[in-house]
């Protein structure tokens, strides 16, 4: 039986009081890849950030990875983060240190202390997302596909149970997206769930999979024809 995880019934998202999204039914189970597309401005930020409690879900109910986002705590929020890992369009990594070091920043920060696994679990991300020998660089000794090669690597460290990927190949060109779109289809075929929020209908081509669409206040399912 398919395992649920991420659902909204009937979900409001809001930023501020301004009403974004509406009637949001949205369900994924465990090993889906999903796209979310629309046009700038159509609310695919404010629904991933409604997904890792950046924004409040004040209308409507929605869970993920067991967490219930509309009874969700301040305090609850690090430990449903720490079920999620999220990929930025802008990579963001600490330019101030090594690759290592930003893997191992976050470990810490998540609760691990021993060295050992901790350089473990480093080189065990880094070569999923085939950049093993780079744990000595500094994030501007890398391209940006490698950058956010690393930043894919920083979001398995925990082993989430969902990966947020928000527009991951908005800042790189079309050769490049392509390869960090072949990490994030290994990851998925070695059981890892994925949204990827995208601008990039090319990619949506050449990988198809379940896409959601935001348009006019609405998500909904898009159905891709085959041409
Ligand atoms: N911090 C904010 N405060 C108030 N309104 C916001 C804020 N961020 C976004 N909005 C508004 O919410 C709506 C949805 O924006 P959102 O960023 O979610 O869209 P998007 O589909 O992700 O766009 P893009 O593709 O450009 O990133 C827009 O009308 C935007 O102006």
């Amino acid at each position: 039986m398919s395992q649920t995880v991420l659902e909204f019934k009937d979900a409001s998202i809001f930023q501020g009081e301004s009403l974004v999204l509406s009637n949001v039914n949205v369900e994924i189970n465990k090993g889906d890849f999903v796209y979310l597309i629309g046009k700038t401005g159509s609310g695919k930020s404010s629904f991933m950030k409604t997904l890792y409690a950046d924004i409040p879900l004040k209308k409507g109910d929605g869970s993920i990875v067991d967490f219930n986002l509309k009874t969700l705590k301040e305090k609850d929020i690090p430990f449903l983060r720490r079920k999620l890992g999220v990929v930025f369009q802008d990579f963001k990594l600490l330019t101030d240190r090594t690759v290592n070091a930003n893997l191992e920043f976050v470990l810490k920060a998540t609760g691990w202390k021993d060295k050992n696994s901790m350089a473990t679990r480093i080189e065990e991300v880094l070569s999923k997302v085939g950049m093993k020998t780079t744990g000595f660089k500094f994030p501007h000794e890398l391209s940006g596909g490698e950058q956010q090669r690393i930043a894919i690597a920083r979001a398995l460290l925990n082993n989430p149970e969902l990966i947020l990927a928000d527009e991951p190949t908005g800042n790189l060109d079309p050769q490049t997206s392509v390869e960090v779109m072949e990490v994030l289809q290994d990851i998925n075929k070695n059981g890892n769930t994925i949204l990827m929020a995208t601008h990039d209908y090319a990619l949506l081509l050449k990988y198809p999979s379940k896409t959601l669409k935001c348009d006019e206040n609405q998500v909904f399912e898009v159905v891709q024809r085959k041409s």
